[in-house]
Order: structure tokens, then sequence, then C-alpha cells
């Protein structure tokens, strides 16, 4: 790695002879492949991303000129040439870089939040404050990749961007064709098509010069190229959707020719105004296992098995794969059933559900708003639509919900993949926000399963009901066995019932596990502990307020915001109850979460069965003297 670790800085990267370079590119990847099979992380986006990044640093000067990440999972190579190789090793891991850029490692990155399709807004607002403050000297260059550019935010820039001719935007298009998956829709095609016109178009122009010098025969022959060309103007046509717009369309470039992106690079630069730079490049370049990985091209990183190359199957269940068999079977049972994801078809479960229907399920791509919102549509038009997210990226599509489903009273129901904390993505991709953004929306349904019994149940549930909203959320990896059921009171599970009635834990979701632990604790303390799970959190169950009553004290668990959360909702219900016995919610800190592992960050907010057990024992108040 001797290349690599000669380099400091961007500066060494444009010193480097070009000579070095593809030696250069091949230490990357060596890294990359040996480094992320061991941490995780996006393998397959960084390996298509060398060259590119290689000339981006060669041709811009950073962090002078800023250079935009849009997503950020693909930045890997960027951190390896702005002076991060040392310590790389310890990608995603608790203290160590985190996967996607961070203002606190370097000066260079620019973009934490790993929701897709915000690069051109960034690009956009900074080339606007370069122009107002003089520092016109600064280029703003946005690397986006086909799949968030089917994002409507990235349009907005677009828009914006395209608007101010003097105002010079450099937009780079990682065209690898995929997101997880094959790119989708007409932004897909627009770009395929413009993948063809490339060497159909140098083609071309080669035949127009050769056959133009030809005596005799060149002029009638010229005249006929030129109107077959004319005649295939739609294989060109899709410059002018760019062009048409005023944004200058360069391309499309080899991106793994280091030399021909930076010459795209260079006129772009020298061009003044706003322009789009189209690279086309392979996903997962460069490293076979990726290269051939027909599902999502190591998009993140997995064992394979060493014979079959394919992915080795998890020993139980995920969550994931518990929601898309249920589903599956469902939507056997019932033809209205219809299912939407983000491009994130695989990740969300709905494998199944495509293979037997594919009819009804729909990849909208990297456009949540759209789907929330042509969810309202498909439930007024008479089918029951499941719409499949992270919880994380729910929050991008808030106002649809509230105001395109809820308002309307739609019979939809959201599935929240990767709800709480996830960990290895770092703060924006913690699913911990939605049980508290969801308590205001009028007559919306939320059950947090805590097994997979209760996944399957509250599915089946969420899916009878057609007057409005409903959610089902869950975590990031496998749930536990289900739970034995003591007793029901009134909708209420009650895993746990406590002798004395000391404490009442209302656990949510996957943390229902965590109470039944903290209960035996509490027990050995002579401390008695009912522990009940709704499951259905909202609305919040009455019957919480008559158990309450019975209890010295109430405690709720949740993997979620403690800011406006379930605990905070059965607070208000027990007030509004005239309910007197004291409250405390415990959940997740209203702060960011940096990255780790899920048990590493769960444990640095407090959410283990020691450190419960231990603060409920301060919270609990004396036995009241009997009578
Ligand atoms: C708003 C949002 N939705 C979904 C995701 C999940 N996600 C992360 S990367 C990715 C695919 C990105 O495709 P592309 O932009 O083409 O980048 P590539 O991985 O191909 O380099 C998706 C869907 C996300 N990060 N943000
Ligand atoms: C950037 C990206 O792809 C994210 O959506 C994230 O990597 C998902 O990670 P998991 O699917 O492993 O939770
Ligand atoms: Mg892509």
């Amino acid at each position: 790695m001797a290349l690599l670790n000669s380099i400091r800085g961007p500066a060494d990267v444009r010193r480097m002879p070009e000579a070095e370079l593809p030696a250069l590119a091949e230490e990357i990847r060596e890294l990359l492949v040996r480094t992320v099979s061991r941490t995780g992380g996006h393998l397959g986006p960084n390996l298509g991303v060398v060259e590119l990044t290689i000339a981006l640093h060669r041709v811009f000067n950073s962090p002078h000129d800023r250079i935009l990440w849009d997503t950020g999972h693909q930045a890997y190579v960027h951190k390896l040439l702005t002076g991060r190789v040392e310590g790389f090793e310890r990608l995603r891991q608790r203290g160590g870089l985190s996967g996607y850029p961070s203002r606190a490692e370097s000066e260079h990155d620019v973009i934490e939040n790993s929701h897709a399709s915000t690069a051109l807004c960034y690009a956009d607002g900074l080339a606007k404050a370069y122009a107002l403050t003089g520092q016109t000297d600064r280029a703003v260059v946005a690397v986006i990749g086909d799949g968030a550019l089917t994002g409507g935010m990235a349009w907005e820039a677009v828009n914006n961007i395209a608007a101010a001719k003097d105002r010079p935007v450099i937009i780079v298009v990682n065209d690898n064709g995929r997101s997880y998956a094959p790119t989708v829709g007409g932004i897909a095609d627009l770009l395929s098509g413009l993948r063809t016109a490339g060497p159909y178009e140098r083609f071309l122009a080669w035949g127009k010069n050769t056959v133009r010098q030809t005596p005799v025969v060149g002029q009638p022959v010229y005249d006929l190229v030129h109107a077959v060309k004319a005649g295939l103007k739609d294989l060109i046509a899709p410059q002018a959707l760019f062009s048409g717009m005023g944004l200058k369309y360069l391309g499309p470039v080899d991106g793994h020719d280091v030399a021909a992106v930076e010459a795209a690079l260079r006129r772009a630069r020298g061009f003044g105004g706003p322009v789009l730079v189209h690279c086309v490049t392979e996903k997962g370049r460069g490293w076979a296992p990726a290269e051939t990985d027909e599902q999502d091209k190591m998009h993140s990183y997995r064992r394979t098995d060493p014979v079959t190359g394919g992915r080795i199957p998890a020993t139980t269940p995920t969550w994931t794969e518990v929601f898309g068999a249920e589903l599956g079977a469902l939507a056997a049972e019932r033809p209205e059933l219809v299912a939407i994801t983000a491009a994130m078809l695989e990740p969300t479960g709905l494998e199944q559900m495509q293979a037997k229907f594919p009819e009804r399920v729909f990849d909208v791509g990297i456009a949540e708003q759209h789907a929330v919102t042509s969810a309202a549509g498909l439930a007024m038009g008479g089918v029951h639509p499941v719409v499949c997210l992270y919880a994380t990226f729910l929050n991008r599509a808030f106002d649809q919900l509230l105001l395109d489903v809820a308002l309307h009273s739609c019979g939809v129901t959201f599935v929240l993949d990767r709800a709480g904390v996830t960990g290895d993505d770092g703060p924006s991709h913690n699913g911990m926000w939605d049980l508290s953004i969801l308590q205001v929306v009028p007559g919306l349904r939320i059950a947090a399963p805590r097994d997979a019994a209760t996944l399957r149940r509250a599915l089946r549930e969420a899916v009878e009901v057609t007057d409005g909203p409903t959610v089902i959320r869950f975590p990031k990896g496998t749930p536990s066995a289900d739970l034995a059921v003591a007793s029901q009171v009134d909708g209420l599970d009650v895993l746990v019932a406590g002798e004395p009635e000391d404490v009442l834990m209302v656990c949510v979701g996957a943390l229902a596990g965590l109470g039944r632990q903290v209960a035996d604790e509490l027990a050995e303390a002579g401390l008695g502990v009912t522990v009940v799970d709704p499951v259905w959190v909202r609305p919040v169950n009455p019957a919480i307020a008559g158990l309450a009553r019975r209890h010295r004290v109430v405690v709720t668990l949740e993997d979620g915001g403690r800011a406006g959360g379930v605990g905070a909702a059965i607070a208000q219900e027990l007030r509004d109850a005239r309910v007197t016995t004291p409250v405390h919610t415990m959940g997740l800190p209203q702060r960011f979460l940096e990255h780790g592992k899920r048990a590493e960050v769960l444990a640095d907010c407090g959410l283990t069965t020691p450190e419960i057990t231990r603060r409920i024992k301060e919270v609990v108040p004396a036995r009241r003297r009997s009578r």
C-alpha cells in the first residue's frame, strides 16, 4: 500500500504521476475489500467510485472547493484520499471512522445526513452563499447517484441550479444503473438513453468527418447519414432535458477512466455555469463477488458462500423476513393488498410478494414522499397499500402521511423496518423519531410488535383497517423467541403479573424482553413488577389507567425518542384520567446518536437491564403505610 500510504491529502493525489494512478486504484480496492469484509459497510458503491474519486481530487482543491456526496455511503475512497488511511480499519466501529462523511473527522467532509437526494440542494445553497460573499473562486461539486437522482429534492434543486446561468454548480451523476436493484422509472430510462447515445454520437461524428472528405460520393452519403441522425433524434433527445433547462450536459464519460473523467471535470470547471457531468460506472467494480452479485452488487457487504458465491441465509428469521413471509401469505388471501417500496424492495422484505404478485408491488425509486401520497391515491382507488420503508426515511414523508393519507382517512398500512436504534449507519439512520412525530396524526394507529407472533398478528389486524393509517414498526435484526403471555386485560398482554403491585412496566415492542429481565431483577429486591405490552401503542389502551391506579409507579420503556413518545402519551392519558400514580418514561435521549453496534448504542442510552433496574429502584415511592 506504498502509494496509498504516501497520501496525506488531496495535494498528494494531484502530485501523483498519472502512470501510478492504476496502481493507486488497485491499492484502494484491496484495502476496501479487506476492511469492509471485516467491518461491514457499503462495499459495492465504493468499489464503483475509485477512479471517479481520484479524478475529483485531482481536478478540484478540496476543502477550498467543496465536494459533496449524496447519501454519503460511497465516500470511503474520499476518506482515504483525504488523510484517513490510518484509522480506516475501524470504519463504522464505535469511536472509529463513520461510514458516512463526518465534519468532526475532516474539513473535507460536508454532508453527514445519510438520507438520499439532498446533495444538490446543499450545492445550490453553497453556490448562492459563495456568490453573495465573493467566494467565486470556490467550486461547488455534488456527486449524486442515479438512484438518488430519482428523489424529488434532487429535481427541486436542479430547477434552481439550472436557472442561474452565471452561478457555477458542477453536478456529477455517478450512474451505475442501480440503487440496490436496477434503478427504476423515467429517469433511469433517460440516463440509459444517454449512455447509449454517447458511443452513437461519437460514431456519427467520426462518420460525418470521414465520409464528407470522400471525393464525389462524400456529400450525398453525408446527407444520408445526417438524415439518419435527424431521424434518430430521440436517441439524443435525453440531453435536451438537461440542456433545455439551461444545464450543460457533458457525457457520458467512462467513470473508470481517470483521464477521461479529469478532462470532463476540467471542462465542467471551465464552463462557469451550471453543468452536469454524466459518469458511467460499475457498482462493485474490481471484485468478482460484488461484480457478479445479481441482488445488489454488494451494496452492503455480506458474507457469501465461498462455493456458490451466494448469500448465506440467516439461521433465525430476521424481523424483515418474518414480515416478508407474512405479507406474502396475506397477499395471496387478500387481492386488494399492494405494496410500495422506495428503491428498497429486498431490504424491506418484499421479494416474496414480488415473486408471487409482481403487478402488485411498486418500486417508486428513492421517493418516499411520492410513495406515501401515491398510496393515498391507491387507497382512494379501492386497494390497500402497504408502504414499506425504513423508519428514519418516513421522516421525509410526514406531511404526505398527515395531509394526504390521514386527512382523507385512507386505509394505508406503513411498515417501518429498522425502527429504533440501528447503530452502524450513524445518527441519521436511527429510526428514533417515528413514535414521536406520529403521535400528532389524527386517526393513526401504531403497533410495535415484541416478537414474530405479535408482528404477524399486528400485520393482519392492520390490513383490516380501512378508515385511516396504521403503522407497524420493528427494529433491525432478529426477534427474540415469542414471549409467553400470562394473561390479558382489555387487550393488554400481561407478560408478568407483579405481586405485590409495586411497579407497572409498559413495554413497547422489542424491549418487552428487557422488561421481563428487569422484573426478575426487581423481584430479587422484593419489588413486585407487572409487565404489560399493549402491542398497539396508539391510541393509548385505557386499561393502562386502571392498572396504574393499583401500582405505586408506572415506568414506560421504548426504543424511540422519549420526547413526545409513547411514554409521554401514556403520561398524558393518565393525567387526563386523573390517575396520580407517578410515571417515569425511559427511551432514547433527544440527541443524535453516534454510530456503533445497536447494543452498544442502547447501552449508551441506559437501556440495559442493570441500568433500568437501578433507575427504577430510585423512583419507586415508599410503600403506603397500611391504614
Ligand atoms: C431518503 C432515503 N431513502 C432510502 C435510502 C436507502 N439507500 C441508501 S443508498 C440507496 C441506493 C442509492 O443508489 P444511488 O444513489 O444510485 O447510489 P449507489 O449506491 O448506486 O452508488 C438507498 C435506497 C436513503 N439513504 N435515503
Ligand atoms: C445507505 C444505505 O444503504 C442504508 O439504507 C443502510 O446501509 C441500510 O443498512 P441496513 O439495510 O444494513 O440496515
Ligand atoms: Mg446507483
